[in-house]
């Protein structure tokens, strides 16, 4: 079975952010992952999570003024300064909570435009480098365009293309498959081409974005193909429950019996 990480700003939200570690330890999860731990001081995050004894597998970089929508900085222009003084802030949150890795969101900007391109490609290769210099891996996640439309990183290729050329050991791929199975499709193929540059899964049903197992996919047999694949990572469980967190954990009880 996958070593699955609780997505703390999509469950547990019966809870305040700071219960929700406690609450996930609860329940039987070995880790978590959320968006963003900056409206707390790192050291009370870090208290919380060690706490509750549970792990954190991941969050993202700040994303710029997210309640304005935007999602990420990356690509945009004017934004340069701003995006790494979020790199700097992000690599200390994750020293101080022993978090492996980060992901980098691009913001909303057309992928054709070659200025975004250009500033997208030099943002993540100071990111990767100053994570890699920090013992810290990066990872970047095409977004499917129903859910965030305008998002800059919208295509899988894309973004193996990228990492690929930019040539960092620790710049690797966020593969989410509930984006995988909206933009695309063929799971486990592209599992199974991408393993070599995925440095986290996350699973969601589709179409609804609820707990794996009711949508139109066999998540279990994608939990298989991981484990089979020798996926050694974490699975972030980015699903919205469909009622009570607690209670649509049938899931995962039936992961763990492999049946
Ligand atoms: O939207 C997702 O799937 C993500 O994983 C991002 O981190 C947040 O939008
Ligand atoms: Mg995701």
């Amino acid at each position: 079975m996958p070593r699955f990480a609780a997505n703390l700003s999509m469950m547990f939200n019966e809870h305040a952010f700071l219960d929700r570690f406690a609450a996930a330890a609860a329940a039987g999860f070995p880790a978590v992952e959320f968006l963003f731990p900056y409206d707390f001081p790192a050291e009370t995050v870090a208290e919380r999570a060690a706490a509750a004894g549970i792990e954190i597998a991941l969050f993202n970089l700040p994303p710029g003024d997210w309640a304005k929508g935007e999602r990420g900085l990356a690509a945009l222009e004017g934004r340069s300064e701003e995006f790494r003084a979020g790199v700097a802030t992000a690599l200390r949150y994750a020293e101080a909570l022993g978090v492996p890795r980060l992901h980098m969101m691009a913001g909303n900007a057309d992928r054709r435009d070659a200025a975004a391109a250009t500033r997208y490609r030099d943002a993540l290769a100071h990111a990767a480098d100053a994570a890699g210099a920090a013992g810290r891996d990066l990872v970047i996640e095409p977004i499917n365009p129903r859910d965030m439309p305008g998002y800059f990183l919208n295509d899988f290729d894309y973004a193996a293309e990228l990492i690929g050329e930019l040539g960092r050991p620790n710049l690797k791929l966020q593969f989410d498959v509930y984006h995988r199975q909206v933009m695309r499709g063929d799971v486990l193929k592209g599992l199974e081409a991408m393993m070599p540059i995925i440095g986290h899964v996350q699973i969601a049903s589709v179409p609804k974005r609820n707990e794996p197992g009711t949508g139109e996919l066999d998540d279990f047999r994608i939990f298989g193909t991981l484990d089979a694949l020798g996926y050694a990572g974490h699975v972030g469980c980015e699903y919205r429950p469909a009622g009570e967190t607690v209670a649509g954990l049938g899931w995962l009880a039936r992961a763990g019996r492999r049946d």
